[in-house]
């Protein structure tokens, strides 16, 4: 069976498109009635790890006509002055959302960023008052890839309630919150991390398998229980047989998919869901501030009445 025609293969594509035509739609309301969506993208320093994600972020952008700015910075700008960039994007109504893409620079402490995007501008949830009301149930706005590879698992019609999960990897921006939104849906969560005894143990009794560590081929065959649903979201580069540079997942695609009975490809899974739900979650954002516009300046039912 070829790659792209086996029906074990959960593609990302599809679901992609579905989510970027309704917040197309969306966002041509909201700009015809003068609310016009804009992402802006904060980069610092050496890129290369992001240059996919950011370059994805534009096109599908245009495609769901959100406005996409990108700022770069340079490595060697100070913490404090990053910080009164965000808070001048913050302050400016015409920006939607800001994105920092990570990682930044070792010099600057990542969650004084991520605590300095105003919460009403958190497209990627990564505020701790986002990541609180993930905690509190409410998730309509989650980390982008944590929330793609959610729905991407919900995409085989397994029932969530019960189901036995198991997510390797515990970082702040996809394992935990991965971890978070499916206790929420009811299911079964083990979280393993470097620190865990037996990987292949618990991975085995896992119904549906997550996996984000950035380990090439981590997860294999025997790892896996028969019929399981495996995403992976690692993306790691790797110079293949040919001599070309190739991007593969956290698992032993050829091998697991024998074994699973869903399986994410990489590339052409979770990566190109994350971007559609970043740009979803900046239309959750843009209602959000419209609302408080409206309870700011709306006119009182009962004047309005008069
Ligand atoms: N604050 C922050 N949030 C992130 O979510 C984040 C980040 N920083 N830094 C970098 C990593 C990486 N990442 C990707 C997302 C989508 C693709 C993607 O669209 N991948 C396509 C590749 C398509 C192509 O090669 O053009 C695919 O998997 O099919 C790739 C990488 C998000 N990250």
């Amino acid at each position: 069976m070829t790659r792209t025609d086996d029906s074990r293969y959960l593609k990302g594509g599809p679901v992609a498109q579905r989510i970027i035509a309704s917040v197309r739609e969306d966002a041509a309301i909201a700009t015809a009635e003068g609310f016009p969506p804009k992402l802006v993208s904060i980069t610092v320093g050496d890129t290369a790890a992001v240059d996919v994600y950011v370059r994805n972020q534009r096109a599908k952008a245009a495609l769901a006509g959100i406005g996409f700015e990108e700022r770069r910075f340079a490595a060697d700008i100070t913490a404090g002055e990053l910080e009164a960039a965000i808070h001048g994007l913050n302050a400016d109504p015409r920006v939607t959302g800001i994105i920092i893409q990570r990682p930044v620079p070792a010099h600057i402490p990542i969650k004084t960023l991520q605590a300095a995007v105003h919460p009403l501008k958190d497209v990627e949830g990564m505020h701790p008052a986002s990541i609180g009301n993930i905690v509190y149930n409410q998730l309509d706005l989650a980390p982008c890839t944590a929330a793609a590879s959610v729905e991407l698992l919900k995409e085989t019609g397994l029932e969530l309630k019960g189901l036995e999960v198991v997510v390797v990897g515990h970082s702040e921006i996809v394992g935990k919150p991965i971890a978070f939104l499916l206790m929420s849906e009811g299911a079964t969560v083990t979280v393993c991390h470097h620190m865990t005894r037996s990987l292949a143990a618990h991975a085995r009794r896992a119904d549906a398998l997550f996996v984000a560590v950035g380990k090439p081929r981590l997860i294999k065959a025997d790892m896996v229980k028969p019929g399981a649903a495996v995403i992976d979201i690692g993306i790691n580069s790797e110079i293949g047989p040919d001599g070309e540079t190739r991007i593969v997942g956290d698992v032993d695609t050829d091998s697991v998919k024998e074994v699973a009975s869903w399986i994410t490809p990489v590339p052409g899974g979770v990566g190109p869901l994350t971007v559609a739900i970043l740009l979803r979650n900046t239309m959750v954002a843009l209602n959000r501030q419209r609302a408080l516009y409206r309870a700011t300046y709306g006119v009182p039912d009962q004047i309005a009445a008069e």
